[in-house]
C-alpha cells in the first residue's frame, strides 16, 4: 500500500477590482487523503476508484461519491484520459476532507480542480508535469484563472489567460461538457479527450503584507458560481472600465496590500469595483450597503471590505478588530434575515502533495 495527501487551500478571488485576475489563496484546506494499492491492478469498484467523504455539504450528499460524476475525480480522470490511462491504473481510495464551504466564493470547485489534477498525475505516474502544465489543464476546466491560480501556486496572485493562436482558441471553448462527459464512466469510447494548449495562463505573485488579515464572513446560503456569472453585463461603460485603470495602479504600481505597515486609504482606494459587484446585489440581499457603508474611516483595524469570489462571502481585510468587523457585517445580513459565521483566516502556500 502507498498512501499520500493533496492539500490545496480555498482561495478568494477578484479582492474588489481584480475580476477574473487576482486571486489569494486563504488558510481552509481541502485534503485528498489518497491510498492506492500497485499489487492490484483492477477491483469491484467502478473506474477503479473509491470515493469517501467528510466535510461540507456531508449531510445532504451534496458532492457526489460516484467517482464518474465526482469533481475531483473527473478531473483526475480527464488528466489521466489524456494520458491514455483510460481510469485509474491502480486500485484507488481517494478520502475527501472538506471543510471549504460549498458554493459561497471561496473557491470550493477551484481547490477540487487543482486537487482532482494533482491527484491524475501522482497516480497515473505523470511526473513530467510541471506547474505550469497543470495550470493549463485546470484551465480547460474552469476557465477563470484567478482560483484556481490562488489555490495551485499559493499566496497574492495575479493571472491572465495568455492570447492564443486561433486554433487553440478552438480548442479551449470546447464546452465544458465535452472535456469532462458525465458521467466519466459512461464515456469510455476509447477516444482521448481535447488536451489543453501548452502555457494558456500566467501568474505573477504580488508582495502581502504580514500584518493584513482575512476576515471571511459567510452567508447561509449558496450562490452558485454560474449564475452569479450570468448576472454580469456582456458591456461595460467607459468610465466604468477606467476604473480598472485605478485598480491596477494601486495594485500593481504601489502594490498597496504588500506595503508595510499597510495605508488603509490606499488599500480602500484599491478595492474599489465596478465590474461585478453591483450586479451581484440581486443575488445577495445587503451586498450594496455592506460594501459602501464599511471603510477605515468609520471602522478602527479595517482595510477594505469586497465580495468575495462570486459571493456571498464578504473578505474583509484588516489589521486589528476582526470580531468587531465581522459583527458589522453579519448585523447586516441579519436584517435580510441571513444567518452567517465568520473565520479569520492567513494568506496560505499552494498545493501540496504530502508522501505518508
Ligand atoms: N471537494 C469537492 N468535491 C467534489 N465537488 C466539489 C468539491 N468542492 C466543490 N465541489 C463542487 O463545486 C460546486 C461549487 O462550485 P461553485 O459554484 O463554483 O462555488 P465555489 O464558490 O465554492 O467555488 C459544488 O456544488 C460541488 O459540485
Ligand atoms: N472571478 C470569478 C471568481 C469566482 O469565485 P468563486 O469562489 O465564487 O467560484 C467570478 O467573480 O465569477
Amino acid at each position: 500500500m502507498e498512501s499520500f495527501t493533496i492539500r490545496t487551500p480555498c482561495s478568494s478571488a477578484n479582492i474588489g477590482p481584480g475580476f477574473d485576475v487576482i486571486g489569494l489563496a486563504l488558510s481552509i484546506y481541502l485534503e485528498l487523503r489518497v491510498t492506492v494499492d500497485r499489487t492490484k491492478a483492477s477491483s469491484e469498484h467502478p473506474l477503479n476508484c473509491r470515493v469517501t467523504y467528510e466535510g461540507e455539504g456531508e449531510e445532504t450528499g451534496e458532492v457526489s461519491l460516484d467517482p464518474s460524476s465526482n469533481l475531483i475525480t473527473r478531473v483526475a480522470l480527464y488528466v489521466l484520459r489524456c494520458h491514455d490511462q483510460r481510469a485509474f491504473p491502480v486500485e484507488t481510495h481517494v478520502h475527501i476532507v472538506n471543510p471549504i464551504p460549498l458554493g459561497r466564493g471561496l473557491g470550493s470547485s477551484g481547490a477540487a480542480v487543482v486537487a482532482g489534477v494533482m491527484l491524475g498525475k501522482e497516480v497515473g505516474g505523470l511526473h513530467h508535469l510541471d506547474d505550469s502544465r497543470l495550470f493549463d489543464f485546470c484551465l480547460m476546466i474552469e476557465r477563470h484563472p484567478d482560483n484556481v491560480g490562488a489555490a495551485l501556486f499559493g499566496g497574492f496572485v495575479g493571472t491572465y489567460l495568455k492570447p492564443l493562436a486561433p486554433e487553440d482558441v478552438a480548442r479551449v471553448e470546447i464546452p465544458l461538457s465535452e472535456v469532462l462527459p458525465a458521467p466519466a464512466g459512461g464515456l469510455d469510447t476509447g477516444e482521448r479527450p481535447p488536451e489543453p494548449p501548452h502555457g494558456i495562463g500566467h501568474h505573477i505573485k504580488f508582495p502581502w503584507a504580514k500584518e493584513i488579515k482575512a476576515v471571511a464572513i459567510i452567508p447561509n446560503f449558496e450562490v452558485p458560481t454560474a449564475k452569479a456569472r450570468e448576472v454580469l453585463p456582456k458591456v461595460y461603460p467607459r468610465q466604468d472600465v477606467v476604473n480598472v485603470q485605478h485598480a491596477a495602479y494601486c495594485f500593481a504600481s504601489r502594490s498597496a496590500l504588500g506595503q508595510s505597515p499597510p495605508d488603509p486609504e490606499l488599500i480602500n482606494l484599491a478595492m474599489q469595483d465596478k465590474l461585478h459587484q453591483q450586479y451581484r446585489q440581486t443575488l445577495i440581499p445587503g451586498l450594496e450597503e455592506i460594501v459602501q457603508s464599511m471603510s477605515p474611516s468609520t471602522q478602527e483595524g479595517l482595510l477594505g471590505v469586497c465580495l468575495s469570489g462570486a459571493g456571498p462571502t464578504i473578505l474583509a481585510l484588516a489589521t486589528s478588530n476582526f470580531e468587531e468587523i465581522a459583527e458589522k457585517v453579519i448585523a447586516r445580513f441579519r436584517k435580510e434575515n441571513i444567518d452567517c459565521k465568520w473565520k479569520l483566516l492567513e494568506p496560505a502556500e499552494g498545493t501540496k502533495v504530502i508522501k505518508t
